[in-house]
């Protein structure tokens, strides 16, 4: 098998179409997923690179296994649907410290997906228009995250990260939404992430392997009588 040059990570409550963003893109269709267990990762060549894109498991019993999943990660996609505002806060209350093992200059995106299954104009409410009729609204809703509220995350995600926003791509660009049912802006979505991170990679690859514990060399504690480790 091909070694990896470098690592993204796909990030996000369970049901918000991690897996099938990653079908649609790797295998240009759109299929029937079952919910992930642990995780599992594609390999992509671009360029000269070889980048594995690590799919995670956004149950809970599976928490965490994901810091593990992003140790030395160039990007992380943090993915929410835009018809759960939940799983836009999930994101920061759950997800954003399992992050904190990802590669210091980690690139942040974070992505709404399921937008197909909002109406078109997917507007956020607004007191001054009228409500437009559910039935002109065939069974799209309206959209219930709004860009905004994505771009408000993505600042804070810098603030936690104590970056500056004069330092990394500008929120706009790096907020996207999408839909894997109808491959609406997922290629744009993991092109750009991978535009991004070959600088990155060609850093990491410049200070040579992650630094890694060797378990052979691991040699327990003694024991005392009382059971505590010398
Ligand atoms: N309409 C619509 N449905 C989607 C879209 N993406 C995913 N789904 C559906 O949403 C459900 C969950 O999708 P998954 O890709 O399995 O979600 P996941 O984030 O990988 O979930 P976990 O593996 O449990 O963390 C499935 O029934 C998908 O068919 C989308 O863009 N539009
Ligand atoms: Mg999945």
């Amino acid at each position: 098998m091909k070694k990896p040059d470098g690592k993204v990570v796909l990030l996000g409550d369970m049901n918000v179409g991690k897996t099938s963003l990653l079908h649609r893109y790797m295998e240009r269709r759109f299929q029937e997923t079952v919910s992930t267990v642990g995780g599992a990762f594609y390999l992509k060549q671009w360029g000269p690179y070889n980048i594995s894109i690590w799919d995670t498991a956004g149950r809970e019993q599976f928490h965490g296994l994901g810091s593990m999943y992003c140790r030395g990660a160039a990007a992380v996609i943090l993915t929410y649907d835009v018809n759960s505002l939940q799983s836009l806060t999930e994101l920061e209350e759950r997800f954003l410290a399992l992050t904190d093992s990802a590669s210091a200059d980690c690139i942040f995106a974070i992505v709404g997906n399921k937008v197909d299954l909002t109406d078109d104009s997917a507007l956020p409410p607004d007191e001054n228009r009228p409500e437009k009729s559910v039935a002109s609204c065939s069974s799209k809703v309206r959209k219930q995250v709004r860009a905004e509220d994505a771009i408000a995350l993505y600042k804070k995600i810098l603030k936690y990260k104590m970056l500056d926003e004069k330092d990394v791509p500008a929120a706009e660009k790096m907020c996207f939404e999408t839909s894997a049912k109808t491959g609406y802006k997922v290629d744009y979505l993991f092109e750009t992430v991978f535009e991004m991170v070959v600088p990155i990679i060609v850093r990491q690859k410049a200070e040579g392997p992650p630094q890694t514990v060797d378990i052979t060399d691991y040699k327990p504690a003694k024991r005392t009588k009382s059971g505590c480790c010398a």
